[in-house]
């Protein structure tokens, strides 16, 4: 099996700033006090993730694993270290992003095909498989900026599972839509799983991870704390009681 994700030494510093207004960060300095503090959100992080793996990515808020995510994606560049990928990229990082909510479901889904690197022609070919799965009904043609949270997150899920990708990324994919769709997602990144492609999952659910994936990676505080075996990298991360409802009531659907 080829590599299809290599992580190497990654670190990733960030700012925090500890006041909003000009007045508040004066006041700060006069007294002496700190005005911001840079922290290592990724502190020296390294694995190596095989084509057709499916990760589950686990860890407290704050942890680092949408950090992590975005460095995979690309869309963000580690301070210290390297990330290379093999193929192309997928899926949902921040629900819906790209959208533009004056635009309809329709266009948008044109606009966000092609930011995920689909051409028009694909994007047409695949367009009814796209709706179909989306299920938006007659808001197909109406302003996104009129849609819910769930209805937003069905659209841009159902967008990326459609990009034929080599590597998927889900940050919290499923945590917004209602259990039917819940359920519809959990079966589609099987499938995806199934045909080879590398997922990244990022989840708190158990359940779900065990469903989905064949390794567990545990974040915490910017440092990997856990790689291996899925049931040991959940009773490391002590999200074993499972007691989100929806995910004990999609572990007996799927
Ligand atoms: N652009 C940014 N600027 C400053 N701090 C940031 C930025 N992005 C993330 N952080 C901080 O980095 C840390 C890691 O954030 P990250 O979103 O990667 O965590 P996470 O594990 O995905 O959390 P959650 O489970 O809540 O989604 C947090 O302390 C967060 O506040």
């Amino acid at each position: 099996m080829s590599d299809s994700i290599i992580v190497e030494n990654v670190s990733k510093r960030f700012t925090k700033h500890y006041h909003r207004t000009l007045k508040q960060v004066t006041v700060a300095m006069a007294r002496r006090q700190p005005v911001t503090n840079t922290f290592l959100a990724l502190d020296d992080v390294s694995f190596r993730v095989q084509q057709g793996e499916a990760i589950g990515l686990m860890g407290l808020n704050g942890s680092g694993k949408s950090t992590l995510l975005k460095l995979v994606q690309g869309v963000m560049h580690p301070d210290a270290g390297s990330v290379r990928t093999r193929g192309r990229i997928s899926g949902l990082i921040a629900t819906g992003a790209g959208f533009h909510p004056q635009l309809t479901g329709r266009e948008n889904i044109y606009l966000n095909a092609a930011i995920l690197g689909m051409s028009e022609a694909e994007t047409k070919r695949k367009f009814d498989a796209i709706t179909d799965f989306a299920a938006l009904d007659d808001f197909l043609d109406s302003p996104v900026g009129h849609y819910s949270s769930g209805m937003y997150a069905r659209l841009g899920f159902a967008i990326a599972i459609h990009v034929d990708a080599d590597i998927f990324l889900a940050d919290e994919a499923l945590s917004v839509g209602d259990k039917p769709f819940k359920v519809k997602c959990m079966a589609k990144l099987k499938e995806i799983r199934e045909s080879g492609v590398t997922i990244f999952y990022v989840s708190h659910a158990a359940g779900s991870v065990r469903r989905i994936c064949n390794r567990v990676l545990v974040l915490e505080k910017g440092v990997l704390g856990f790689d291996g075996d899925v049931d040991a990298g959940i009773k490391y991360v002590k999200y074993d009681d499972d007691s989100e409802g929806t995910d004990d009531e999609l572990g007996s659907e799927v």
